[in-house]
């Protein structure tokens, strides 16, 4: 099941570069550019550790695991090293299509400009998307604790005609509302581009609220907690609230992460995500990784605990994958040729072969 759901051509919307490194990579990172602190130099006690670390139901412990991937993320080779095995990795797991963020600001430790280190991401995303036949975006992150968003959204607008997509915030989202970002929301909509924001994660509807009708977010990072504003969850026709009739009649994207959800606590399980409710709604849900270090995943695996949990079929993979691909922050030509000359004949050739 999993080597088929493999072969499907997917598309990931929500992934995070600093939380998909190989511990592998790491290490030799770590030893080439004197970072000292890992909690271990063997890869599989490290992988190990990362998926304990980061499975405490809360998100500031779950970040905190990011200190060890963005410290040894310092100079230009390693940035490009680390971009280009993620096109790989996710050339090799079937996804055509990838949207990778990562947080310029936190990688400037070592004295990289802002600037080199988008260069230095973007050149391994070019030369990985080349090698390994996949198309990688780039979507720049602010943290949402600081102050420098509106840097970050100018940096996404420099760049955006060499491979930088969007922009989002994240970070610990509890006391850090989309609004103290507002005047780079307000900017990137001046600049007719495009951003998600990391909401409904740890903090419920104000969060949402705020992301979308304050801020203008084109899609939701997350937005599981969307459930808050949906009455009567096991009835025939559950009832909406309005900002849950917004996001849907709106067809706002909800880039959803199930085994995130449940490491950091905004989901009890991958059989009770909010996931299956809000398909069956028919809200716009995507699927996706988040941080395949952290989670100890890949998207196909994550399809593949849907599967199990909510018995789905090639139609609802196909649905999920046209969905995400609908989202995406190319142009609508771009995104319509890879829905009829990828997505769907890839499909299709798979539900004439077997049940996922
Ligand atoms: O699920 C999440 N929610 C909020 N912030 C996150 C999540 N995953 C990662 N990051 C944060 O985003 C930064 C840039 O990639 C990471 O360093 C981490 O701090
Ligand atoms: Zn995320």
């Amino acid at each position: 099941m999993l080597d088929d759901i493999r072969r499907a051509p997917k598309v990931l919307l929500h992934d995070h570069l600093d939380g998909g490194l190989r511990p592998e990579t790491i290490v030799d990172l770590a030893r080439e550019t004197g970072y000292d602190a890992l909690p271990t130099t063997d890869p599989g006690a490290l992988r190990t550790w990362f998926a304990e670390a980061s499975d405490s139901g809360s998100l500031e412990r779950y970040l905190e695991t990011f200190d060890h991937t963005v410290g040894v993320m310092q100079t230009a080779e390693a940035l490009t090293r680390v971009a280009y095995e993620c096109a790989e990795d996710l050339a090799k797991d079937g996804i055509v299509y990838a949207e990778v963020r990562y947080a310029p600001e936190q990688h400037t430790r070592n004295g990289l400009t802002l600037n080199q280190v988008v260069e230095a991401v973007l050149k391994g995303f070019a030369d990985g998307g080349r090698d390994h036949g996949i198309r990688v975006g780039t979507l720049l992150t602010a943290m949402r604790h600081q102050a420098r968003s509106m840097e970050i959204a100018e940096l996404a607008v420099r760049y955006r005609d060499e491979g930088v997509v969007g922009f989002d915030i994240a970070g610990a989202e509890a006391g850090y509302p989309p609004t103290r970002h507002l005047d780079a929301f307000e900017y990137l909509q001046r600049e007719n581009a495009h951003f998600t924001i990391h909401a409904g994660e740890a903090f419920g509807l104000p969060s949402i609220w705020q992301a979308i009708q304050w801020c203008g977010a084109d899609r939701l990072g997350h937005g599981v907690r969307i459930i808050d504003d949906i009455a009567e969850r096991d009835a025939e026709s559950p009832r909406l609230g309005r900002l849950a009739a917004y996001v849907r009649d709106k067809r706002i994207p909800l880039e959803m992460c199930p085994s995130s959800n449940v490491q950091t606590g905004a989901a009890k399980s991958i059989a009770e995500h909010p996931i299956g409710l809000l398909r069956r709604l028919y809200f716009r849900v995507t699927v996706n990784t988040d941080n395949r270090l952290m989670s100890g995943t890949s998207l196909s695996e994550e399809f593949a605990k849907l599967v199990e949990a909510f018995d789905y079929g090639w139609d609802d993979l196909q649905w999920f994958t046209v969905n995400a691909m609908k989202s995406a922050f190319i142009g609508f030509d771009e995104r319509l040729e890879l829905i009829n000359g990828v997505i769907k004949p890839g499909f299709a050739q798979l539900k004439w072969r077997s049940h996922p």
